[in-house]
């Protein structure tokens, strides 16, 4: 019988939290352009010769506090599990590949498989709720190289973004709820940030983000691609979910690399000016993340949570992510047999 392809891709992470691997990943995730989106030669005199070599083993360390003994790196583990959750829900008419945009698996011996059982369609989701060029863009900019070389080309379809999936959201609210947000004196929406310019490139205007005031807090027709406008939104829906006042939370950016300005406010900034506040203790959402990774585990439980800690807040709380929660495995397999449109919440 002739199968569906379906490709779910998320980031990618070290083969083992050793040096060298954590090296070999860092290399191939900053050498993207569009990652670090500078002129090649740039490029890699700053991630060959700095970031790389004196990046790896500090981030090393970090892979070590956050791997798990038997199932390894947080992100390759739940990605897989939503692999095999999501070919159980979608059965044998269709055949669901786990690639990762860096290391392994990858992308190439994924869609390979899929060439060699020559599947009808490949339908690709990035697993990003917010499009970035960096992320959503690096995804399919990739499988569009690959696929290029083939004779045979099947029906390709990708998804920009799924920001506003209700069942998203829903996962996410119903996450937040466990920890009864009521007994939190602040809710934070950290997403990961990005740096500035990448968000004026995709303004195809010139003339609105990061020129008009405010410009992407709520989401509209110019800036509907723009990465921190639909993270904001998808903050809102959230936050309408939980029924929490606009007073009672806060979006904010974080894991900024390099000297140039990212998006803002970044949330260590936030989590230092809540502490003078004398807020005692935040519960924060990480919605940018469908699994939880170093960026969740360790950047917001331990890095913000001692800064917090350091400035006279008592407790961060982070909310786990999307993993392998039923309802998030409901809004995938809703995307690829195109229940739902992924962008279907634009305000007039
Ligand atoms: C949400 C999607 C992501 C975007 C957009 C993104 C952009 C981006 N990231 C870096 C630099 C680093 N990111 C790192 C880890 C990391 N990033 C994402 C997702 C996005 N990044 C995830 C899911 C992870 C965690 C991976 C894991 O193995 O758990 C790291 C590595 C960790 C470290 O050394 O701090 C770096 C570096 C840039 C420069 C960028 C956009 C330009
Ligand atoms: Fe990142
Ligand atoms: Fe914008």
């Amino acid at each position: 019988m002739s199968k569906k392809g379906v490709l779910l891709v998320n980031l990618g992470t070290p083969d083992s939290p050793e040096t060298r691997d954590v090296r070999k990943y860092l290399d191939e995730f900053l050498m993207d352009p569009r990652v670090i989106d500078i002129n090649p030669v740039s490029r890699a005199l700053l991630v060959k010769g700095i970031i790389a070599p004196f990046r790896s083993p500090k981030s090393a360390k970090l892979y070590k506090a956050i791997w798990h003994d038997k199932t390894g790196s947080p992100l390759l583990y739940y990605s897989q599990l939503q692999h095999q959750l999501l070919q159980e829900r979608l059965g044998g008419e269709y055949m669901v590949e786990l690639a990762m945009r860096y290391q392994t698996p990858s992308i190439e011996a994924a869609l390979n498989r899929m060439k060699a059982a020559l599947v009808d369609s490949i339908q690709v989701i990035a697993l990003f709720p917010q499009y970035a060029s960096a992320s959503t863009g690096s995804v399919y900019d990739k499988v569009m190289e690959l696929v290029r070389k083939w004779q045979t080309i099947p029906s390709i379809s990708f998804v920009n973004s799924f920001h506003d999936n209700e069942l998203m959201i829903e996962t996410f609210a119903n996450n937040g709820k466990k920890y009864k947000p009521e007994t939190y004196d602040h809710i934070l929406f950290s997403f990961h940030g990005l740096p500035q310019r990448q968000l004026i490139k995709c303004d195809h205007t010139g003339k609105y983000c990061l020129k008009v005031d405010n410009c992407c807090n709520t989401l509209n027709d110019t800036n509907k691609f723009c990465y921190s406008a639909q993270s904001y939104d998808t903050a809102r829906l959230i936050a309408e979910k939980l029924n929490l006042p606009k007073e009672k939370y806060s979006i904010c950016f974080q894991s900024r690399l390099g000297k140039d300005p990212w998006v803002q406010p970044y949330t260590s900034e936030v989590v230092a000016k809540l502490a003078a506040e004398g807020k005692k203790r935040l519960l924060v959402f990480c919605p940018a993340f469908v699994a939880d990774c170093l960026e969740t585990v360790y950047e917001v439980t331990v890095e913000y949570g001692d800064e917090f800690k350091a400035l006279g807040g008592e407790h961060v709380q982070l909310v786990e992510s999307l993993n392998d929660s039923p309802t998030w495995i409901d809004a995938l397999e809703q995307m690829v047999r195109g229940v739902k449109s992924p962008v279907g919440s634009l305000k007039a």
